[in-house]
């Protein structure tokens, strides 16, 4: 396999819990992760091995990169999700565990999956509006599963509640190779407004005595 340097070092992969019905889904996440082995790149994920989450991570942990999980104590049992992949940080609650995938990232990467999936990509892509990071957010179009929500998007754009240049905060690609090739180009655009807000740590916000473990 061709050993590919990024301009990233650790990307953060939000997905499924769950596998979803097409295997197109989970060649996706496997692809995703020998991906990022590829350009050397290491993972930060929702921890345990549940879903395409258990494949992403798996990948990358079998091609040799450094697995991150970050996982909130009440979601720990592994009846919960499954066992452990890599390095697990535990963290007290849902929040801080958004922060702390946020804080260790370079840049976002949403597989398919379903309402946390949802919730976590919105959140990067609120805070990349509002200047708390500027770190590339990409969405993995597999079998265009997210054309509805980018069609939603558009609408708010030509509805007047998305800025143009808010909308291009997400790349967009149908496959891993693509879409790392896109994000490895982005230039993140600065918001005038959101330049000039002032947050306290900006993504420094979990301290040491937050973390769990
Ligand atoms: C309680 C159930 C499953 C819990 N399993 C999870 N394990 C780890 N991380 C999770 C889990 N559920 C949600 N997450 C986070 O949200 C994203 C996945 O959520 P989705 O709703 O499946 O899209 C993922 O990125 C994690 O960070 C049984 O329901």
């Amino acid at each position: 396999m061709e050993d590919t340097k990024s301009r990233f070092k650790r990307i953060c992969v939000f997905c499924g819990s769950s596998s979803g019905k097409k295997p197109t889904y989970q060649e996706a996440a496997v692809q995703l992760g020998r991906e990022l082995v590829e350009r050397r790149i290491d993972l930060v994920y929702g921890g345990g091995s549940v879903g395409l989450m258990g494949l992403v991570s798996q990948a990358v942990h079998d091609g040799g990169r450094h697995v991150l999980g970050v996982i909130p104590t009440s979601l720990m049992p592994r009846e919960i999700t499954g066992e452990p992949i890599g390095e697990v940080r535990a963290v007290s609650n849902m929040h801080q565990r958004k922060a702390e995938m946020a804080r260790q990232a370079d840049a976002f990467i949403a597989l398919p999956g379903g309402y946390g999936t949802l919730e976590e990509l919105l959140e990067v892509i609120t805070w990349a509006q509002l200047g708390i990071h500027s770190k590339p957010v990409g969405l993995l179009n597999v079998d265009g599963f997210y054309n509805s929500l980018l069609s939603f998007i558009d609408k708010a754009v030509d509805e007047g509640f998305i800025s143009p240049k808010a909308r291009r905060i997400i790349v967009s690609a149908p496959t891993a190779k693509q879409l790392m090739l896109e994000l490895e180009e982005h230039v993140c655009e600065q918001d005038e407004f959101a330049s000039k807000l002032v947050w306290e740590e900006r993504l420094n916000f979990v301290t040491e005595s937050e973390v769990a473990m």
